[in-house]
This record gives structure tokens, C-alpha cells and sequence, in this order.
């Protein structure tokens, strides 16, 4: 057994010279009547593999330990686009995020964009009056707030990758993510018709991506075909929420969205939080509709549906999704003392690329650009 196994070097910088001494004294002697069964050890194979530290001593060694490690470029960032062009409210179940406004837009992502932000995830929050109907009739508007960003965005910043959610639920007077039967359940070929349409009318206004989080069935392969008919599918990336949970880790968006349906519950549609075999089938099935990238949502509480994401689309991206209920329980923690902010972030998104994931939609992304390098 050798001296520094004994003694950890800061254990042994700081302690008082005298102190430092009996302690080498008493490991010197200790060492010496050991000294048989230390030669003996030393040749046993088993007592080598035992030794991992050194593998992992150095800052530098411990990054290599990862299999990826977060970049920026892994980042994708969620705003919240009003209808209101000069609005910048602070959402206050979703620590540090805004709703805001057209005219807001480019002077809070400026500043972001030199300090490396590539990527960002749109949702539209129509707030004008009597603007929600059956139908979600303001998704698509050309003057809503959605489209109107899209157009402004790749104006300004033309290097940005820009994603767009696709769904009803913030447009629907019932606040449901399609187009809702007499009995109040989903009309699920009339939403995909609806869905597939606002996804084509966001895709030519020069969305890089569609991400559509309804969970209707069928609505990647209506898309893709919808997007090779208009001659795009070359251009737009089709990010499919393929498993995409119910629960109720979602409550701080729909706050912030204003979307939480007015009756009943999403979970006819988005998946029970048991069912690995429902989410591995939906991979499954949105891979051969065409999807380009699968995504998971939430991310912690998922973390072996990324891996099986990851396992069935192994030639795919895969995306994690962490959602308004995980941001808001890190920062809760942290406000508590439980953990310091920035360590668990970065602790939970390590955990979300271990699990598979190259790509993460997540709200700290702007805190991330801070602390990483690249
Ligand atoms: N379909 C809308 C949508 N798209 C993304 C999220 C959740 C994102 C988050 O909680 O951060 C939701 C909410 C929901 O399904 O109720
Ligand atoms: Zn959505
Ligand atoms: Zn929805």
C-alpha cells in the first residue's frame, strides 16, 4: 500500500509541519510492517485494476471520462413570442424567463448570439382578444406572432437555427392540441390535416425545423409528404416530440403559454409516464413516418427512453427536452440550499447526455453560454 493511499496529498499540504511529520512517521512504520504482504499484493493483477483515481485526477482526465460533453451548439433555446409587439413580462413560475414581444426579440438574443447561441425553439402566446377559436385558426396567421419571428429572425440573424413548435393547444378556445369530436375527444384525422397545415405554413416562412408536440397519430408522415409536395422537404428538418409524456412537469409552460386546456387532462394523447413499450413504439413508428430527429420529453425523470431512443434510432439525433416543471424544480432546490444552481444544471444535463442525447432543448441555456467555453 503506498503513502499517498494513506494520506491524501491536500490532506497532507495543510496540516501543521510537526503534525505533518508523526503522520509520515506513522506511515513510514506502518508500511514497514507491511512490507511482506505489499510485495505480495503489488503482483496480484486484481490489486491494479483496483486503482481508478489516477484515471480521473486531473480536471482535464475527468472531462475525458465523458462520452460527449456539452457544447453550445447542443443547445436549444425556448422562447416565448406574444402578439403583443412590446411586451416583456417575466413569467413568474419559470425563474429568469419572458414572454416578449416582436420588438423585443432582437435585443435580447443579440448579446446571446455573440456569446455562441445557435439554436432557438419557438412558441407563439396569442394574447389579443377573442383570438383562440375550435380550429386554432392563429397558428398559422401570417401576421401572428410565430411566423412574424420566423421572418424577422432569419432577417437579422442569418447563421441562427430556428425551430418551431407546432401545435394548437396555445391557439384552441379548449385548449386541447388538435381539433377536438362533439364528445370532447380528439379528432385525430382533422387535427393532423390542421397540424400538418400550420407546420407547412411555418416551414415556408423559413422555419429551419418543425417540431410538432401534439401527439396526434400520423401527423410526421402527413408532414414529410406535405413538405415534398411543396418541394421543401430538402430544406426543413422534422423534429418529431415522438415521446412526449403526460404529467406534471409541464404546468410553469402552460403558464406561460396560457395553454392549459379547459376541461380534462392531455392524457388520451401524450404518453402515460410507465409506458416504455407506448414510447418505444412511437419511436419507432415517427422513425419510418420520416421523422429527421426524435425527441424525449421531460428529460431526468426519462432518462431510459432517451436510451432506447437512442438504441432504436441509431442513426438519428436524438433530443431531450428539459421541461418547465424540471427548470423550475433546479432553481427551487437551489433557492432552498439544496444544491448550488449551476452545478445540478450542468449535473442534470450531463445526466441527459449519458442517457443518449446530443441535442437539449433547454431554459438554461442562456446561463450555459456563460459557463461553457465552447
Ligand atoms: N403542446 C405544447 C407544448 N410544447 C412544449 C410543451 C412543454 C414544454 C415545457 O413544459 O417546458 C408543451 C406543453 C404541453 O404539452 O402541455
Ligand atoms: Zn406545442
Ligand atoms: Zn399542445
Amino acid at each position: 500500500m503506498s503513502f499517498s493511499s494513506l494520506v491524501s496529498d491536500l490532506a497532507y499540504r495543510d496540516r501543521p509541519k510537526d503534525d505533518r511529520q508523526s503522520t509520515m512517521t506513522r506511515a513510514t512504520s506502518y508500511a514497514r510492517s507491511h512490507a511482506s504482504t505489499a510485495a505480495t499484493s503489488v503482483s496480484i493483477s486484481g490489486d491494479i485494476s483496483s486503482q481508478l483515481h489516477g484515471g480521473y485526477s486531473h480536471p482535464l482526465a475527468r472531462s475525458w471520462q465523458a462520452e460527449r460533453q456539452l457544447t453550445k451548439s447542443m443547445l436549444i433555446y425556448p422562447l416565448f413570442i406574444s402578439d403583443s409587439p412590446d411586451e416583456e413580462t417575466l413569467i413568474p413560475s419559470l425563474p429568469s424567463q419572458h414572454r416578449r414581444g416582436l420588438n423585443k426579440l432582437i435585443p435580447h438574443l443579440t448579446p446571446l448570439i455573440h456569446k455562441g447561441l445557435k439554436s432557438v425553439i419557438l412558441f407563439g402566446v396569442p394574447l389579443g382578444p377573442n383570438i383562440k377559436d375550435a380550429l386554432g385558426t392563429a397558428a398559422d396567421d401570417p401576421h401572428g406572432p410565430v411566423i412574424q419571428s420566423i421572418r424577422l429572425l432569419r432577417r437579422h440573424f442569418p447563421t441562427l437555427f430556428i425551430v418551431a413548435d407546432v401545435c394548437l393547444c396555445e391557439y384552441t378556445s379548449h385548449g386541447h392540441c388538435g381539433i377536438l369530436r362533439d364528445d370532447g375527444s380528439l379528432n385525430n384525422s382533422l387535427s393532423v390535416d390542421r397540424i400538418s397545415d400550420v407546420a407547412m405554413a411555418y416551414a415556408e416562412a423559413g422555419a429551419h425545423c418543425v417540431a410538432p408536440s401534439d401527439m396526434n397519430d400520423g401527423r410526421i408522415r402527413a408532414i414529410k409528404l406535405k413538405l415534398i409536395e411543396a418541394g421543401i422537404a430538402h430544406k426543413v428538418v422534422l423534429m418529431s416530440y415522438s415521446a412526449k409524456f403526460s404529467g406534471c412537469l409541464y404546468g410553469p409552460f402552460r403558464d406561460a403559454a396560457g395553454s392549459c386546456p379547459s376541461f380534462g387532462d392531455r392524457k388520451c394523447y401524450q404518453l402515460p409516464p410507465g409506458g416504455r413499450g407506448l414510447a418505444r413504439r412511437a419511436i419507432h413508428r415517427d422513425i419510418q413516418e420520416g421523422a429527421d430527429i426524435i425527441m424525449v420529453k421531460p428529460a431526468s425523470s426519462y432518462l431510459d427512453i432517451i436510451s432506447d431512443a437512442k438504441e432504436i434510432g441509431k442513426d438519428l439525433p436524438v433530443a431531450a427536452y428539459q421541461v418547465s416543471g424540471e427548470f423550475a424544480m433546479i432553481h427551487a432546490g437551489a433557492k432552498a440550499g439544496v444544491f448550488d444552481l449551476k452545478t445540478m444544471a450542468f449535473e442534470s444535463t450531463e445526466g441527459i447526455l449519458r442517457a443518449g442525447a446530443t441535442i437539449v432543448v433547454s431554459y438554461f441555456t442562456p446561463e450555459f453560454l456563460d459557463w461553457l467555453e465552447n
